[in-house]
């Protein structure tokens, strides 16, 4: 595709011509009259002047890829607007929202304070093992810790603000709509801008199963603003949320029931990382669901508040809250975008994009979560960077997904980078499998840590081929992964082989030395002939 045209050092002679054009096509508007120069207004070319925008750029959405876009946009000197809803912990598709977006307000970040929270349930433990002694059992502040964290969230979305009047970007409060290729209404009021982005984000999808409405049935939203921490909690799902959720409610004491429809969670990870964290979350005391579906939901009758939760199988669990975390719907409908044109996949309701985020029609585009590519913070982020620079800085790039490393913040947290097993056996045809499972010094002392102690390493090479030696897959399950596979993911970034892991002297006495001592392959997996017939 061609790069969509942006501002470039021909500017300012374009401009004349395209000022003389439409001098012309006023004057011929003038003659035709009214209704001639209203079909002109409403159908403005791609090539039309800047200035006849109000700007040159609009996002509809202030999240991690909406913001990211206007400041890079307005660093290059486009004139750029954003349109956010106003400011809520727990979002509402019409009315509530708040610059940051998902991340910030009800994702990475307070999902990220709860686990760093319930974490420290385990230390105190751990402390007992070394020789600590403290009298009495601690206990959770729910309240205060969650009026803690909203304050954090609220100061981090005026952080938001901050930026964008830094850079001269126009917030607009309210829900946008697209009203034709130029132009969007915010709360009624008309713009028009050269080119529209949509960075709508994505909303928590429910099941529709019989009492799936009823009060104390959450989403992630309200599981991260709940007044009590519930006694008894069923989770559904057996995703990112699923496992992050399930592991810091347990850390602060509830009792977890993860309900999940595969035999194993985190569906298109390594099997082996799916195994390890199958049994590190059954040994840690969470109860595993597995091979179940929800089947409905019931307030009971008598008694005080409980929630009567059925699955197809049979299973019958009396719990204080479900919480769904069944997957994310992205923010396209009442949007207005298949009337201006704007393909939208029918099953996903995603916005279809091409390697540049622009849409089906030249002057839209998409980022971030609303497009079908993958939903995570620097993803969103990298799509924008990709995209102000091709509108704006006068080169065009697309983003790539190499080697985009991801992290489970369950506990134990995941952490991987490039392919699984399944993957690079696929890819490349023959892998040499490096595998180790060990217990890290910290837990040769008497740490409280069941079910968690035990790390999980594995190192997948190339064994075929051009790529033969080089690291296509790094995989961890343990404390700190995502620190460490976040530095290793560098490495897999540059390219490096096994030999450099192998020649790279270790810091000892740690944990991610393992990376640099793996000295025999655990075993060579190889593509499955095809049977012959
Ligand atoms: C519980 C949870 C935990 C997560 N944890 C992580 C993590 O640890 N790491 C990670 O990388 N990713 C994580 N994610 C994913 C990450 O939050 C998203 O990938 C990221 O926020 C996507 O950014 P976005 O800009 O595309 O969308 P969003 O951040 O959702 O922003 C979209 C914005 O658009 C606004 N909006 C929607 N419609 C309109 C409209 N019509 N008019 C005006 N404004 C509108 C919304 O209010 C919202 O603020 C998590 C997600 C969740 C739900
Ligand atoms: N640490 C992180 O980076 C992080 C954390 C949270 C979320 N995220 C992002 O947000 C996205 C959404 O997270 P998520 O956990 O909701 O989605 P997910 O796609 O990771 O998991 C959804 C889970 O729900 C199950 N499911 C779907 N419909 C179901 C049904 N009807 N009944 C039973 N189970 C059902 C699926 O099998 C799957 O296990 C993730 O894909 C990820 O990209 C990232």
């Amino acid at each position: 595709m061609e790069a969509p045209e942006g501002p470039g050092p021909h500017r300012r002679t374009q401009r004349a011509l395209k000022l003389l054009a439409a001098l012309g096509l006023l004057s011929l508007g003038l003659c035709a009259g009214r209704w001639f120069l209203l079909t002109i207004t409403d159908s403005r070319a791609e090539n039309d002047s800047y200035d006849s925008y109000d700007y040159d750029l609009f996002t509809i959405g202030g999240g991690s890829a909406g913001v990211r876009l206007a400041r890079f946009s307005a660093k290059y000197g486009a004139r750029v607007g954003l349109a956010e809803l106003p400011f809520a912990v727990v979002s509402d598709k019409h009315s509530a929202g708040g610059l940051g977006g998902t991340c910030v307000i009800r994702g990475c970040v307070p999902k990220k304070l709860l686990v760093y929270g319930s974490q420290l349930h385990d230390e105190l433990r751990d402390a007992r093992g070394y020789g600590w002694d403290f009298h009495g059992r601690p206990r959770i502040n729910w309240r205060r810790l969650i009026a803690t964290k909203n304050k954090e969230v609220a100061r981090l979305s005026g952080k938001y603000r901050e930026l964008l009047n830094d850079a001269k970007v126009d917030v607009f409060e309210g829900y946008a709509q697209v009203l034709s290729p130029h132009m969007v209404s915010v709360n009624g009021k008309r713009v028009t801008a050269k080119y529209i982005c949509v960075a709508t984000g994505s909303r928590a999808s429910v099941p529709k199963i019989p009492g799936s409405t009823l009060p104390g049935v959450l989403t992630s939203d309200d599981a991260l603003n709940l007044s009590h921490l519930p006694r008894r909690i069923v989770i559904v799902g057996g995703g990112y949320i699923a496992m992050e959720f399930a592991s810091f409610f347990y850390g602060y004491g509830s009792e977890v029931h993860l309900v999940l429809r595969a035999d194993k969670p985190l569906r298109g990870f390594d099997a082996d990382v799916r195994a390890h964290l199958h049994s590190a979350l059954q040994q840690r005391g969470i109860h595993l669901h597995a091979n179940e579906t929800p089947a409905s939901i019931e307030r009971r009758k008598l008694g005080w508040g409980e929630l009567i939760f059925r699955t197809d199988q049979g299973t019958v669990l009396e719990v204080d809250n479900v919480m769904f975390a069944t997957g994310r719907r992205p923010n396209t409908e009442e949007l207005g975008l298949e009337a201006v044109g704007v393909e939208v996949d029918a099953l996903s309701g995603k916005i279809l994009v091409d390697k540049f985020s622009r849409t089906t029609v030249p002057s839209i585009f998409a980022i971030g979560d609303v497009t079908s590519r993958r939903s995570l913070t620097p993803v969103a982020l990298m799509e924008a960077t990709a995209l102000s620079e091709t509108l704006f800085g006068g080169r065009s790039r697309a983003p790539t997904y190499d080697n985009v490393p991801s992290a489970v913040f369950s506990q134990p947290p995941v952490a991987t980078c490039g392919l699984s097993e399944a993957e690079a056996v696929d890819k490349h045809g023959e892998v040499q499998v490096f595998m180790s499972r060990f217990k890290p010094l910290k837990h040769t002392m008497p740490t409280g840590r069941a079910g968690q102690e035990m790390v999980l390493i594995k190192v997948l090479v190339a064994n075929r081929g051009r790529s033969a030696g080089t690291v296509v897959g790094v995989h961890m399950v343990g404390e700190d992964a995502p620190e460490i596979v976040q530095a290793l993911a560098i490495a897999l970034s540059a390219g490096a082989s096994k030999e450099q892991f192998d020649q790279t002297v270790a810091l000892h006495p740690t944990v991610t030395e393992e990376f640099c001592t793996l000295r025999e392959a655990t075993r060579i997996a190889k593509r499955r002939q095809k049977p012959k017939f």
